[in-house]
């Protein structure tokens, strides 16, 4: 999991993600399944990618009573991703929940997928958090809050943007992982997203892992991106 690049496989059928993928025959990868691809196809694409040896982030963010969040993990956990997660905007309780889920619906013998927990998503903005979701603190002390909450659930990390790497790992360690997307080349569009950063800025901050999507999926040559993405992500890593 530590030193991931994770490529978002936010494609709307698997015909293009075996398409996608084909340049890559040699690879073992870390994909991330998305709510695009996976109300589309459902389990059966986890098994095929799994099928294929690689490893697997099933992003659905869920975020519900926890109750719901309970039995829906339950039921995912069958699947053994790497790893899982939910909002952390569903509270304490809900965190909770989704890891006895998880652990009640984790096979015997296999290993439970890691949860993390989405902060506030890098395509919110300063300004926004403060207008839409009236939060009258900072978003990084928003997404520190979060990020406590977390770890006092059991979480394994949460999903957060480059720039709170440094304050998450300082206020709770260097164990709880911090996923970061937002992850763009600078020869790259932003889209849709506020909170980016390069792919050797996510190492020097000391991000786990990147999630690239459109900076790779939707290249001219998508495996030359991911060589490009790679390279700048290992970099001279010790
Ligand atoms: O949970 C996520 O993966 C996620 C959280 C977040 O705060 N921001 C975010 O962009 N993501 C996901 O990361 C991917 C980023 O895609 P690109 O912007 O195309 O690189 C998408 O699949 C998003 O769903």
């Amino acid at each position: 999991m530590k030193n991931s690049l994770i490529i978002a496989l936010d494609f709307p059928n698997k015909q293009e993600v075996f398409q996608f993928l084909e340049p890559f025959a040699d690879e073992k990868l870390f994909l991330k399944v998305g709510m695009e691809l996976f109300y589309q196809e459902g389990p059966q694409i986890i098994h095929e990618l799994k099928e294929r040896e690689h490893q697997i982030f099933l992003d659905l963010k869920l975020h519900d009573i926890p109750n719901t969040v309970y039995g829906a993990m339950k039921g995912l956990a069958r699947l053994g991703c790497d790893l899982v997660n939910v909002h952390a905007a569903g509270g304490k309780q809900m965190m909770t929940a989704a890891l006895e889920g998880l652990e009640a619906g984790t096979l015997s013998g296999r290993r439970r997928s890691a949860c993390i927990a989405v902060t506030q998503l890098t395509s919110t903005s300063e300004m926004q958090m403060q207008e839409e979701q009236l939060i009258g603190v900072s978003l990084q002390e928003s997404v520190l809050h979060y990020a406590s909450v977390a770890k006092e659930a059991g979480l394994d990390g949460v999903v957060c943007s480059s720039q709170e790497v440094v304050p998450i790992r300082e206020r709770i360690g260097h164990e709880f992982l911090t996923v970061t997307p937002g992850i763009r080349l600078s020869s790259d569009s932003v889209g849709d997203q506020k909170r980016v950063a390069t792919p050797e800025l996510a190492r020097e901050f000391g991000a786990a892992a990147i999630v690239v999507g459109r900076g790779i999926t939707r290249a001219a040559n998508p495996f030359e991106s991911y060589q490009a993405y790679k390279q700048a992500w290992e970099g001279v890593r010790s």
